[in-house]
């Protein structure tokens, strides 16, 4: 069994960060897991990476033959990309038994402009078979700010929605919003799973009342869409890492087609103990 998980959220949300601390993650738990690279203006990483968009194209010689400006060229590199898929496939198509960490650009246009990452993510599941899952990383320290946080949370609900796989939110820096006792400061806390009606008054709270309908839309729409709940995620916690590890693994069902394995010295008798 193959599966795929794309690391996706706005610029600078800690998309690569993530990807190093959940591969160091698996590795220490003995699991083989490869890094892919989709951002073509990536300029270093921590793992390298098993496949790299850069192989295929690089922004640099984009701005410079064809005079595209920084953003231009992103789109012109992924419309490229979507135009040579067969790139991807002699790329991953040797893999088996593989699990991909996918980390993505942070360009917003990029998911909602053109369908890179819905025809991609469509491509690994029916062309190459992959079982893949997306996780959605939101800044920490947006969730002080009501109206912040109603924007990440919009965005990550307009990338789950045009990806149509299953996605987790993850609240990413959660170490810079500890207070001096390192426990996570209360008014962030009460957002990573926050109470719909609360979330409301919170937000009319703060705002002209000529817009508490529309408040009153935007948190119903959230609550429909089941969207609330985040993980923190702290790169620097193994617990944490670890937590939303176990959560991609339930979301994909990793391993339940896989055979159990037995430590070798251990017959059948052993299992009475447990
Ligand atoms: N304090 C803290 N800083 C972090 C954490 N994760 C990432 N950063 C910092 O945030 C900045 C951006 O991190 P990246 O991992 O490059 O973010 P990204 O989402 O890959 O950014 P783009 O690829 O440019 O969209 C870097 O300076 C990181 O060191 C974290 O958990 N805690
Ligand atoms: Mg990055």
């Amino acid at each position: 069994m193959r599966y795929a998980v794309l690391v996706t959220g706005p610029a600078g949300a800690g998309k690569s960060t993530f990807c190093a601390s959940l591969i160091t993650h698996a590795n220490t738990l003995g699991r083989q897991v490869h890094l892919v690279n989709l951002d073509p203006a990536a300029e270093r990483f921590e793992y390298q990476p098993a496949v790299d968009i850069r192989d295929l194209i690089s922004l640099e010689d984009v701005m410079e033959e064809l005079e595209f400006g920084p953003n231009g060229g992103l789109v012109y590199c992924f419309e490229y990309l979507l135009n040579n898929l067969d790139f991807l496939e002699d790329e991953l198509g040797q893999y088996e038994d593989e699990y991909l960490i996918i980390d993505c650009p942070g360009q917003i246009e990029l998911y909602t402009h053109i369908p890179l990452l819905p025809r991609l993510a469509q491509f690994l599941q029916t062309r190459l078979g992959y079982r893949t899952s997306a996780v959605y990383l939101v800044e920490s320290q947006f969730m002080q700010d009501k109206a912040k946080y109603f924007a990440g949370v919009l965005s990550a609900m307009s990338c789950m929605l045009s990806l149509g796989i299953s996605m987790l939110c993850l609240m990413s820096k959660m170490d810079l919003v500890k207070d001096d006792k390192g426990r996570v400061r209360r008014e962030v806390g009460r957002y990573l799973d926050p109470d719909p009606n609360l979330l409301l008054e919170d937000v009319n709270s703060q705002t002209n009342p000529k817009f508490h309908s529309l408040n009153k839309a935007v948190v119903s729409l959230i609550e429909d869409q089941n969207i609330v709940s985040f993980l923190p995620l702290d790169v620097s916690a193994e617990d944490s890492v670890n937590t939303i590890l176990s959560h991609i693994d339930n979301m994909m069902q990793y391993g339940e087609d896989e055979e159990p394995k037995v430590p070798k010295d251990m017959d059948e008798g052993d299992f009475d103990d447990y």
